[in-house]
C-alpha cells in the first residue's frame, strides 16, 4: 500500500493531534534519572514507555538513532521495535540519523530509513545536506515514490553549525539560503504542504534567511537547549505554521510516569497554540 504524501499526513497529524514533535533520546543520564541501567534492558524499557506514553497522542515522534546504536546490533533491534510501535499506535516516525553520502552510498541510507519492508522504515529521516544538495537525490526521490519525507539540515540549533551554514559561496548566496532553495523547488506545487523539510534550530537570535519552502520546519532546541515556544514566531515569522517544535529532554524528564511524560507534551503543545 503507497502511503499518501508525507506533507499531507504531516498536516493533518499537527492538525489534530497538535503542533509537536518528541525526541526519544535515551541518554544515559535519562536512563539514571529513570531509574534503569545505562544498558539493553533500559533501553527497552525506556523506549517502551515513551511510546505506550504517547505515540497514540503526539504528532511525530523522533528517535535518535545514535542513542539505540551506541548497544549495537542489539540496540538497533530495539530502535525497529519502537519505530514499527510508534506507527502501529498512530504517531509518524522521523528517524533522526542525519545521514549524509555520495551516490550510491547515499540511495542505501535512504533505503534502510524509507523503503517498505525495510526494519528501519520510518515516515521521514533527518539528512545532511554538506556533500552538497544533490548528494541527496537518491533520499528525495525514494521518498516522493514512497509517501516518505525528508528533512535536510539548514540551521542547526548548536551554535557551531553557522561557520559552514552562515558561510557565502562563490555566487554570494549563504550555504543555508542554498539548501532552503532548493528544498522549496522539491516543494513547489504540494499542498497542503510539501514532503521536504529543514532542520532550522529554535535557539537562532534571527534565521536571516527565507523559510518559505512549503515544507516543514523542524525546529529543536526548545527546552534544554534553552529556546521557548514563545521564540518561534519571532524565529519563524510567517512561516511559523508550518514549524514542527521538538522538545525532547524537557518532555522526558518527567517519566517514567506515562501520565507525567503525557502531562508534559500536552503543555508544550498548548504553549505552542499560545504563541502563534
Ligand atoms: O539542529 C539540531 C538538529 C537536531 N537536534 C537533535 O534534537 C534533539 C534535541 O534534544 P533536546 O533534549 O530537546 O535538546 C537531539 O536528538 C539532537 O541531536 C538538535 O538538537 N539540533
Amino acid at each position: 500500500m503507497t502511503l499518501a504524501p508525507f506533507g499531507a499526513r504531516l498536516r493533518q497529524a499537527l492538525d489534530t493531534r497538535g503542533q509537536l514533535c518528541v525526541g526519544i533520546d535515551p541518554h544515559a543520564s535519562l536512563l539514571a534519572a529513570w531509574g534503569l541501567g545505562d544498558d539493553l534492558a533500559g533501553l527497552e524499557s525506556f523506549s517502551r514507555t515513551v511510546v505506550e506514553a504517547l505515540a497514540d497522542r503526539v504528532a511525530v515522534l523522533k528517535p535518535q538513532a545514535a542513542f539505540f546504536e551506541r548497544f549495537g546490533s542489539r540496540g538497533v533491534a530495539v530502535l525497529e521495535r519502537t519505530v514499527e510501535e510508534a506507527r502501529a499506535a498512530g504517531a509518524l516516525v522521523l528517524m533522526d540519523a542525519k545521514r549524509g553520502d555520495i551516490g550510491s552510498t547515499m540511495a542505501a541510507y535512504a533505503e534502510a530509513f524509507l523503503s517498505p519492508g525495510s526494519p528501519l522504515f520510518s515516515d521521514a529521516v533527518t539528512v545532511s545536506p554538506y556533500l552538497g544538495f544533490g548528494s541527496l537525490r537518491p533520499a528525495l526521490d525514494l521518498a516522493r515514490e514512497q509517501g516518505c519525507g525528508v528533512f535536510a539540515l539548514a540551521l542547526t540549533s548548536n551554535p557551531e553549525g553557522a561557520e559552514v551554514q552562515r558561510a557565502v559561496g562563490a555566487d554570494g548566496e549563504p550555504v543555508a539560503a542554498s539548501v532552503l532553495r532548493q528544498l522549496a523547488a522539491e516543494n513547489e506545487g504540494a499542498a497542503p504542504l510539501g514532503s521536504f523539510g529543514a532542520v532550522v534550530g529554535a535557539t537562532l537570535a534571527d534565521a536571516g534567511v527565507d523559510l518559505a519552502i512549503n515544507g516543514p520546519l523542524l525546529a529543536p532546541g526548545i527546552g534544554a537547549q534553552g529556546a521557548t515556544m514563545a521564540d518561534l514566531p519571532r524565529v519563524f515569522g510567517a512561516s511559523v505554521m508550518n514549524v514542527v517544535p521538538s522538545v525532547s529532554r524537557d518532555v522526558l524528564k518527567h517519566g517514567p510516569s506515562v501520565p507525567a511524560l503525557r502531562a508534559a507534551a500536552e503543555r508544550f503543545v498548548g504553549e505552542f497554540a499560545g504563541a502563534v
